[in-house]
């Protein structure tokens, strides 16, 4: 893939400083409307060279803190900082920040050539970054059709061309890869990792939790107006606990015989169960032991979603009759994303 930066002294300059100064860094972030606190004393530092991915329920508080970072809305106390400054006392934001905040197309009678120049003569950039935008996000073949006719796939991309014309050190990226075919989520998250690769900085919210696990290095966390985790993916993850399946002809006499203290075995069906507190290695040697026949025995280890849904289970704005334990016990990536909305909304 190309580079999808036009400075490359600049992009250097960026890469060295790659995981040593925050870009956005929020303190004490609040904002009440009326009586409704939707961001409550947030404190969060996002790092350049990554992607930072920022989950909650619905009506956590995401947009809210999105809208503060780009100058959108005011805190009612508290600050936040794209590249040691507010937004609005950037002289030049455009080439600061850029920002994918809708997840719809432009509905204009415009080219998409058009529509960006428009777009870069408002704030001084030149044609030619217009020309290097629509190359970087794949534009080039319908750079000269109306925007109106695009599908959502397109205009993706044609909000992403417009979010780098100004080079931005820092994107926020809210949903990029809501309603788009397996193609463009693709092409996304490859985009957005090239992106980071080249020392940007990148927030990106989704409710997708299997996206984001791919996506995403970091992962910030918001329930009910408050931080609850910011740590690494990876970190995420380990603290899921991890469990064994166990597939056997006689899995409810097994299951019988390992019950113990701070052991939990879950019968998923008849002749699967699911082990918490006991090892692979104890299980089989106590199945030996018992003479029962094992058809498989599988180390787990809990996913991102698992984690968030743990994480989030009390901090659900609007819950529907969905158990979030089913939801998140559900089988496959896909059945687990659908329950996870369900729980969400
Ligand atoms: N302009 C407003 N006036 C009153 N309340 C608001 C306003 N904007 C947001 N809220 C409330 O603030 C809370 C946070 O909303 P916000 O849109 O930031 O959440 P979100 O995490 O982005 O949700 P979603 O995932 O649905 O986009 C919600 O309870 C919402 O109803």
């Amino acid at each position: 893939m190309q580079r999808a930066s036009c400075d490359t002294e600049h992009t250097d300059a960026r890469t060295k400083d790659a995981g040593t100064r925050a870009m956005i860094e929020a303190t004490a972030l609040t904002k009440r409307y009326g009586a409704k606190t939707a961001v409550h004393d947030v404190s969060f530092a996002v790092r350049p060279g990554q992607v930072t991915g920022f989950l909650g329920p619905n009506g956590a508080g995401k947009s809210t803190t999105m809208r503060m970072i780009m100058g959108l809305d005011r805190p009612t106390s508290g600050r936040v900082t794209v590249n040691g400054l507010p937004y609005a006392q950037h002289r030049s934001p455009l080439h600061e920040v850029g920002a994918l905040l809708e997840a719809k197309a432009v509905h204009t009678g415009r080219s998409a050539r058009n529509h960006l120049r428009a777009i870069a003569a408002t704030h001084g950039i030149p044609n030619r970054r217009v020309d290097e935008v629509i190359d970087l996000t794949g534009l080039h073949a319908v750079a000269g059709k109306r925007v109106g006719g695009f599908s959502l796939g397109m205009g993706q991309r044609l909000g992403l061309a417009a979010a780098l014309l100004g080079d931005p050190a820092t994107l926020i990226l809210d949903e990029p890869v809501n309603g788009l075919d397996p193609e463009g989520v693709l092409w996304v998250r490859g985009f957005v990792r090239q992106l980071a690769a080249e020392g940007r900085t990148v927030l990106l919210s989704s409710h997708l939790m299997s996206e984001m696990a791919l996506t995403a290095d970091h992962i910030i966390v918001i329930g009910k107006g408050r931080v609850i985790a910011d740590a690494s993916v990876a970190d995420i993850v380990a603290s899921t606990q991890t469990f064994v399946r166990v597939r056997s002809p006689r899995a409810a006499e097994l299951a019988r015989r390992l019950g113990q203290a701070d052991v939990t075995v879950t019968e998923v069906d008849p002749g699967l169960i699911e082990v918490r507190g006991l090892t692979a290695d104890a299980i089989g040697d106590a199945a030996l032991g018992l003479g029962v026949a094992l058809h498989e025995l599988t180390t787990v280890q809990g996913s991102l979603e698992d984690a968030y849904m743990n994480l989030t289970r009390d901090e659900v704005e609007y819950r529907t009759t969905v158990d979030p334990g089913a939801a998140a016990g559900a089988a496959g990536a896909t059945g687990a994303d659908a329950g996870l909305e369900a729980v969400a909304r």
